[in-house]
């Protein structure tokens, strides 16, 4: 029989996991899932310097190019390593969703739920010198801790952050096809991006951040904007070109990431941090989500349609949340397929080696924390199909 958990877990937590089918005897197994690290490519030689700073052994994760794992006790925050931004914490789990992508260098990447940002470095890293990466996030405080982490690790130059919900976003990538329409030669273009700003966006901005609330016009607001992102030396309107939606099959992005909102439930570690933030906190944050955030599973399955919308045909999506429920996992990615004859679930064939299983639908994965060594994760892989592929697809 499994030992029962540690934690003094909520009543209502309690009726959560029960009507989800999930074992709470999870939250007690915290202590064995171990810290992850990434190394940024080219200081696989510092291993060792590392090591003998943190005073552990990195052990490479086998099935996970780049990736490290150390003891959960262990804290990396005071090694130069991650203080020069060498490396960075990123559970294994989320790697793989990530890797999933097969991100290529020259791709067009968009992460519709970027904040904090851990993921979107590692796209960002995995396009090296070509390509773009583009970060949304509805919580403002949430994104601007994404562009520090960005700016930290020196991966921001190829990347633009929007605030903005992700259900109606609409902005392609900046690429060199004429996607957007011609515009008046005078109109003022985007210069390099700077924190210092007038004072009058400022006192905005302020204002803006107390009320937490998107930008009123309903336009995305780009708060951030790398060197080589493709904004510098364009119009408004060219970054905010109205299109059709038949445009995004050639205009839209070659891989997006669906890192949906969730309830956080598989992430061991989240849930055992509300033994010192308080459990009322996390009846507040995480079941009061999962009844009133707009239905939440109704905002995943609006985040994954409108993902898709923005993806090119023949693109990558992947949908992961961080949830153990089938509500926000099977069923969404179920539901979803069923309205579009577009899109085809894919088999990930890396994941042969990764310590995870199949979900309920067959082809996507699920890591669970008792069995991977990693923080829960749901994957599902699908394909945007041309129209051809499309009507053979229709069952
Ligand atoms: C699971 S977290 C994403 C984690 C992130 N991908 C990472 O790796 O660091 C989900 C994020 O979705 C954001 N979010 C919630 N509703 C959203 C919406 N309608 N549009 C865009 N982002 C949203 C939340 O603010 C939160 O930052």
């Amino acid at each position: 029989m499994e030992e029962p958990s540690k934690l003094q877990l909520p009543e209502t937590f309690l009726s959560f996991l029960e009507a989800n089918g999930i074992d709470p005897s999870i939250y007690s197994h915290g202590d064995s899932i171990p810290r992850y690290v990434r190394l940024k490519p080219g200081f696989e030689g510092i291993v060792q310097e590392i090591e003998s700073e943190i005073n552990c052994k990195l052990e490479k994760v086998k099935w996970l190019p780049g990736f490290y794992s150390i003891p959960p006790h262990v804290h990396i925050a005071r090694s130069k390593a991650y203080q020069q931004g060498k490396m960075y914490g990123i559970d294994a789990a989320s790697g793989a969703a990530v890797s999933a992508l097969d991100i290529t260098p020259g791709d067009h990447v968009l992460d519709l739920c970027a904040a904090p940002g851990a993921k979107l470095c590692m796209m960002l890293d995995l396009l090296a010198d070509k390509g773009t990466a583009t970060g949304v996030d509805v919580a403002r405080h949430r994104l601007a801790a994404c562009r520090t982490l960005l700016q930290k690790y020196g991966v921001g130059e190829r990347s633009r952050l929007f605030l903005a919900d992700g259900t109606a976003f609409s902005v392609p990538p900046t690429t060199n096809q004429p996607c957007g329409p011609s515009v008046d030669d005078h109109e003022e273009t985007f210069k390099q991006w700077t924190s210092r700003k007038p004072y009058k966006e400022r006192k905005q901005e302020a204002k803006a951040r107390n009320n937490s609330a998107l930008p009123q016009n309903g336009q995305p607001e780009i708060i951030f904007y790398g060197q080589s992102s493709g904004v510098i030396g364009l119009k408004k309107k060219e970054l905010y070109p109205s299109l059709d939606q038949n445009d995004y099959a050639y205009c839209g992005y070659d891989k997006v990431l669906v890192d949906a909102e969730c309830t956080h439930d598989g992430s061991i570690k989240h849930i055992q941090k509300f033994e010192q933030w308080g459990w009322t906190t996390l009846e507040r944050r995480v079941l009061d989500a999962e009844r009133t955030d707009r239905n939440l599973t109704a905002l995943q399955l609006n985040l994954l349609r409108n993902g898709f919308r923005l993806l090119k045909e023949g693109g990558t999506l992947v949908y992961s949340t961080c949830s153990l429920t089938l509500a926000q996992n099977e069923d969404v990615v179920d539901q979803f397929l069923a309205e579009n004859s577009s899109a085809e679930l894919q088999e990930i064939e890396t994941a042969k080696d990764w310590p995870c299983r199949s979900g309920r639908t067959p082809k996507t994965l699920r890591f669970d924390p008792s069995t991977s060594a990693t923080s829960g994760l749901f994957v599902a892989k699908i394909r945007k199909l041309p129209p051809k592929e499309a009507e053979s697809n229709v069952v």
